[in-house]
C-alpha cells in the first residue's frame, strides 16, 4: 500500500532521477517543474510547456509508477497543468498601414543551409529538449513561446536548430514571412540605414516579419546604441505575438546586455544545447558519414567519438578529412588510416585518454593492493576505500554514463559508485593524505 503524499512521492522521484541523469537533462526538463499545492490525492505538476509533460510522460512512465499510485482506470494519479505565458510589458503598437510590403527583400538575409532541418539533427540526452521545443515552435509559430532562447558552446548546433525552424515554417506556413539574420548582419544593416537616413523603412521591415531568427546574439555585446534599436524591433514583434528565435554562446544572464534586453530573453523558453554524449557523437558521425555516401563502421564510429567530444562541427571536419583521404588514395577505412588522417585533430581536441582499467592499475599501485581484489565483490577496509577512491576517479574524469563505468568494476550498480564519489567528494575536503593520494593518481593518468 501507498502511504506517501504525492508530494514526498514526488520528491523522492527528483532524487531518483537527479542521481540517474545528466545536469543538463536535469536543468532543462526536470528544474522547471513546479509542484502544485493542491488537497488532492493526485500529484498535481505545473509544467512550463507541453514539451516538458510529453517528456515526463514518454521517458518516466515507468519510473512514475513506482512512485505514484494508480487510479481504478488503470493511469498514474498525476496531473498537469501547463503555466500561464508570461506577458510582456505591452509597447506602442506600430500601425498595420505602415508595415513594409512582404515583398521586400533584404541582401542581408542569410541563406537557410539546406542541410540544417530537424530530420539531419540528431538527438541525444543533450539536445533532446532543444529539439523538441524547436519542433513545437516551429509547428505553431507565435503561439506557444513568442521567444525562444538557444544557447550552448561553439558548435553544437544552435545555427542548426535555428535554420531547421525556418525551413519547416516556410515548409508548414507558407505565408508566413521567415527572416533569418546574423547579429553583425543585423548592426550592418543599421549601420547603412543609419547612414541613409532611412531607419524608418528598417524599422518597417522587421517589424513586418512573422518569424525573426537571429544568430549568434552574443555580438551584439558592449554596442549599446545597435542593442537598443535591436532591443525596439525586438520588443515590437513580441508584442504583436510574432516569433523570435535567438541563438548565444551564453545563458542571457551572461550576456553583457541591458537588464531590459536581458529580462526579455529570459522571459522566453530558455533552453541550452550540451556537448553530445558518446552514443551521440557515434550517431552523428554515422550520419554525417551517410550524407557524404559512405559506411562508417561502428567500431571507427566509437574510435572517432572518443577522441573528438566537444564540438559537432570538429566531427563532421572528421568525416570530411576522412572522406576525402580515403577517396583520393583509394583506401578501406581502418583504424590505422583514421589516426594517420585524423591524428592532428585528436592533440588538440582531446586529452589523454582515461580508463578504468588505467585508474584501478594505478590505485592498486598507490594503494598497495591487487587490481583483481578492487574489481572483487571483497568488503575488507583495506580492498573497499581504495576501490571506492578508484570509483570516485572514475566518474571525476571519465565522461561516461554512471552504470557503464560501475560494471567496468566487476558488475557494481550505479548507485554503489554514486555512493563511493559521494563518501570520496566529501573525504577529500578535509583529509589530506587522501587528497594528496588521489592528486597522485590524478597526475599518474594524465601524465
Ligand atoms: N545534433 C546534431 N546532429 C547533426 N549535426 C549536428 C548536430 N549538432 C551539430 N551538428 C552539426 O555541427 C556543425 C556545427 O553546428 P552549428 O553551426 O549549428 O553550431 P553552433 O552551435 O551554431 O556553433 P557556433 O557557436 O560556432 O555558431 C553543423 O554542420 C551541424 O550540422
Amino acid at each position: 500500500m501507498l502511504t506517501k503524499t504525492p508530494q514526498e512521492a514526488w520528491s523522492e522521484f527528483l532524487e531518483t532521477v537527479e542521481k540517474r541523469c545528466s545536469p543538463t537533462e536535469f536543468q532543462n526538463w526536470f528544474a522547471p517543474i513546479r509542484l502544485r499545492e493542491e488537497v488532492s490525492e493526485e500529484l498535481c505538476l505545473e509544467v512550463p510547456n507541453i514539451f516538458v509533460q510529453e517528456y515526463l510522460i514518454n521517458n518516466y512512465k515507468k519510473e512514475l509508477s513506482s512512485f505514484l499510485s494508480v487510479k481504478a482506470t488503470g493511469e498514474l494519479s498525476l496531473s498537469f497543468t501547463i503555466s500561464e505565458t508570461k506577458k510582456a510589458e505591452p509597447l506602442p503598437q506600430i500601425p498595420l498601414n505602415q508595415l513594409a510590403s512582404p515583398s521586400s527583400q533584404h541582401a542581408l538575409e542569410v541563406k537557410l543551409n539546406p542541410n540544417y532541418t530537424f530530420q539531419h539533427f540528431i538527438e541525444g540526452p543533450s539536445n533532446q529538449f532543444v529539439k523538441s521545443a524547436a519542433v513545437g515552435i516551429a509547428t505553431r509559430p507565435g503561439k506557444s513561446y513568442t521567444l525562444m532562447f538557444i544557447h550552448g558552446g561553439v558548435g553544437l548546433g544552435k545555427t542548426h536548430i535555428l535554420h531547421s525552424i525556418g525551413h519547416q515554417v516556410r515548409e508548414r506556413h507558407k505565408k508566413l514571412r521567415v527572416y533569418c539574420i546574423t547579429t553583425e548582419a543585423f548592426i550592418n544593416d543599421l549601420v547603412d540605414n543609419l547612414r541613409n537616413k532611412s531607419l524608418d523603412r528598417m524599422k518597417r521591415f522587421y517589424r513586418s516579419l512573422d518569424v525573426l531568427l537571429v544568430d549568434d546574439i552574443q555580438f551584439l555585446q558592449n554596442r549599446p546604441n545597435f542593442e537598443e534599436e535591436f532591443c525596439n524591433t525586438f520588443e515590437s514583434l513580441i508584442n504583436q505575438g510574432k516569433q523570435i528565435v535567438i541563438t548565444s554562446d551564453k545563458p542571457p544572464g551572461q550576456l553583457k546586455l541591458s537588464e531590459r534586453l536581458i529580462a526579455r530573453m529570459e522571459w522566453g523558453l530558455v533552453a541550452n544545447v550540451g556537448i553530445p554524449d558518446l552514443e551521440t557523437r557515434v550517431a552523428i558521425l554515422q550520419h554525417k558519414a551517410e550524407q557524404k555516401g559512405f559506411r562508417l563502421p561502428q567500431s571507427i564510429a566509437f574510435f572517432i567519438a572518443e577522441h573528438i567530444y566537444n564540438n559537432v562541427r570538429q566531427l563532421e571536419g572528421a568525416i570530411n578529412r576522412l572522406n576525402a583521404y580515403c577517396r583520393l588514395m583509394k583506401l578501406d577505412i581502418t583504424q590505422e588510416v583514421v589516426e594517420s588522417t585524423l591524428g592532428e585533430l585528436f592533440q588538440t581536441s582531446s586529452h589523454k585518454k582515461i580508463s578504468v582499467d588505467n585508474i584501478l592499475k594505478s590505485v592498486a599501485t598507490i594503494f598497495g593492493v591487487r587490481i583483481s581484489d578492487l574489481k572483487s565483490s571483497v568488503r575488507s577496509k583495506d580492498v573497499s576505500f581504495p576501490r571506492q577512491v578508484a570509483m570516485y576517479l572514475a566518474k571525476e574524469l571519465i565522461n561516461d554514463s554512471l552504470m557503464r563505468l560501475a560494471s567496468a568494476f566487476g558488475g557494481k550498480t550505479h548507485s554503489t559508485l554514486l555512493h563511493a564519489w559521494k563518501k570520496i567528494a566529501g573525504l577529500v575536503k578535509k583529509d589530506e593524505r587522501l587528497r594528496r593520494q588521489i592528486d597522485m593518481a590524478r597526475r599518474n593518468l594524465e601524465a
